[in-house]
């Protein structure tokens, strides 16, 4: 990003690096394939910023959030996490850093269904050193009137707020959301997406989204563009729309 941009706070309310990747690269190996999944990807991520990461399937969106969120490797390369080189971590290490600091919401919202919602955010609030209670977490994504419900008596939209709540309750610094309105219909997603748009402005927790719905592009900050494991193109938003007033 341009210095200039930097300084104007142009992405994001705050602008301070939460992660920069360097040179980073992943090489799956499955047999006698390689495939190149990230090429040398060099990336910040900004406080309180919400980044939006578009590209063709295959292009590396995942594996590029896998590797920050500390669930997988790179082959080479660096990244840090406010200073923290990630890549020089054990997996022990990782762990740690990832209970403390990372929220992950998914395409499939992967709650317990004998569990009401409530008790799905409180697996997470029980282990968690400063926690929000359940039911203000549940209150953040607008599911105040459903906290006892199960799973299978909530609508998909609910089910994957009730996931991002079990994300945010432990008040994490960062949230990356793979797809998370993939399996949702327009309505339905926008709650999901006012939901993030929400935690990103109240809580100024940084937000990336991975999505093949270019319509979400225009609630970002910016806008970051993937293709064959590098990034293309980065966009920084001079005007953000509501989640509201997106369609698809
Ligand atoms: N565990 C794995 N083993 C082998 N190859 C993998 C693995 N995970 C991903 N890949 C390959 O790495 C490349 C990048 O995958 P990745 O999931 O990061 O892409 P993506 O942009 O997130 O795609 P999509 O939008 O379809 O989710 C793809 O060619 C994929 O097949």
């Amino acid at each position: 990003m341009p210095e200039a941009e930097r300084q104007t706070g142009a992405a994001g309310p705050d602008g301070g690096v939460v992660f920069r990747a360097a040179g980073l690269t992943k090489i799956y190996e499955t047999g006698e394939v390689k495939v190149r999944a990230l090429d040398g990807v060099d990336i910040e991520l900004f406080a309180s910023e919400l980044a939006v990461l578009l590209g063709p399937s295959g292009s590396g969106k995942s594996t590029l959030l896998n590797i920050v969120g500390g669930l997988d490797h790179a082959t080479s390369g660096k990244v840090w996490f406010r200073g923290q080189e990630l890549t020089a971590m054990n997996d022990r290490a990782l762990t740690r850093y990832r209970r403390a600091n990372v929220g992950f919401v998914f395409q499939f919202y992967n709650l317990i269904p004998s569990l009401t919602a409530r008790e799905n955010v409180a697996l997470v609030t029980d282990i968690a050193d400063d926690p929000m209670t359940p039911d203000e977490a549940l209150g953040m994504v607008g599911l105040s009137a459903r906290l006892d419900h199960f799973p299978a008596e909530l609508s998909g939209g609910e089910q994957q707020r009730v996931a991002i709540a079990r994300a945010i309750a432990k008040r994490p610094g960062v949230l990356l959301c793979d797809e998370p309105t993939g399996a949702l219909d327009s309505k339905t997603g926008v709650q999901v997406l006012e939901a993030l748009d929400r935690i990103n402005r109240e809580l100024g927790t940084t937000v990336a989204v991975i999505t093949h719905n270019v319509a979400i592009r225009a609630m970002a900050h910016r806008v970051i563009r993937f293709q064959d494991g590098r990034i293309a193109s980065v966009e920084v938003n001079a005007s953000r729309i509501r989640p509201d007033q997106i369609e698809w």
